[in-house]
């Protein structure tokens, strides 16, 4: 990864991801910076490090972001990707993290020649460790993709796919995938309760256990299963419960029901 310092950016919506995003990238050495943000609050842990402006009309004059990233829920990209065609049709690159979103929605908002990436990040971002997939859509240089890959690669690990369909299981895998690992520690907490534990010793447990197997799968040289495996001694304690778990009608048939459910939603988002 080049070591020369982030490009300019603008950063429309500084919230749950947009935020955990900027903070990667400032981490990584971002030091130009306005960010569109209606609430103060919600970006004022950047305060100093970035210009935070209320509307796009606010943006200083003669600011030229090499990327415009698009951080805003679904629902507001009709109301306002207008305000921003004036950055299309130059080098600015546009890179949208909206779950459903269509490029060629997009580039319509954006009055139609804009070069526009669609990418599904995740919150680990924020210590860099997040994962993002990208697709390009039409028109945009083999530059544009390199400063994507390097912004993305800034904040974690970076894929490609040139079909933009499959954004949407992405969207459901990564995108959402860590809501769905802080809900394994929020169960193993309440379960932990629920056998005697006291709830500090218990959220304790079931944090660093979610969190040093985490570490362990990234460290390890051996996959998930394996390491599932290693913990599971024969007619030993974990195997009554992988007996509940792994029950075809347990967790196999509800990971995949809930996969397909927001991969469905990603589709009915696409605008
Ligand atoms: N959260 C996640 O883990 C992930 C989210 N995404 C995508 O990222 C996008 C943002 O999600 P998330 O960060 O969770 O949402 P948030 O609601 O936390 O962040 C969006 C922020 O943008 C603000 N906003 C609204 N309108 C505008 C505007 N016109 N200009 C600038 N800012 C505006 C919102 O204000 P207000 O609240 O008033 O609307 C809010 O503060 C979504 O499209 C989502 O699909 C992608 C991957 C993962
Ligand atoms: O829940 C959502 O719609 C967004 C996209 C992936 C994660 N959060």
């Amino acid at each position: 990864m080049s070591d020369a310092p982030l490009p300019p950016l603008l950063l429309v919506g500084c919230g749950k991801m947009g935020g955990a995003m900027l903070a990667g990238w400032l981490e990584r050495g971002l030091t130009e910076a306005v960010v569109v943000e209606p609430h103060a609050a919600a970006a004022a842990a950047f305060a100093g490090k970035v210009t935070v402006v209320p509307e796009p009309a606010a943006i200083p004059a003669g600011f030229r972001p090499a990327a415009v990233v698009l951080a805003i829920k679904p629902q507001e990209a009709a109301a306002t990707l207008p305000a921003f065609a004036r950055l299309a049709g130059s080098e600015t690159l546009f890179l949208s993290i909206m779950a459903g979103r269509a490029i060629a929605g997009m580039r319509a908002l954006l009055g139609g020649e804009a070069a526009v990436i669609r990418a599904m990040p995740n919150t680990p971002a924020a210590v860099r460790q997040g994962f993002t997939v990208a697709c390009p859509g039409p028109g945009v240089t083999a530059a544009q993709r390199a400063l994507a890959d390097r912004l993305l690669s800034a904040i974690g690990e970076s894929a490609w796919v040139e079909e933009e369909g499959l954004i949407d299981p992405v969207t459901a895998v990564s995108g959402g995938g860590p809501a769905y690992v802080f809900l394994l520690a929020e169960l193993m907490e309440a379960a932990a309760i629920e056998q005697g534990l006291p709830p500090d010793l218990a959220r304790r447990m079931a944090q660093a256990t979610v969190a040093g197997s985490g570490a362990l799968l990234a460290a390890s040289a051996e996959d998930s299963a394996q390491l599932r495996k290693n913990v599971t001694s024969p007619k030993g304690t974990t195997e009554r419960a992988l007996a509940v778990l792994m029950a075809p009608e347990a967790w196999p048939a509800l990971m995949s029901q809930a996969i397909a459910a927001a991969t469905a939603r990603s589709r009915e988002l696409a605008g």
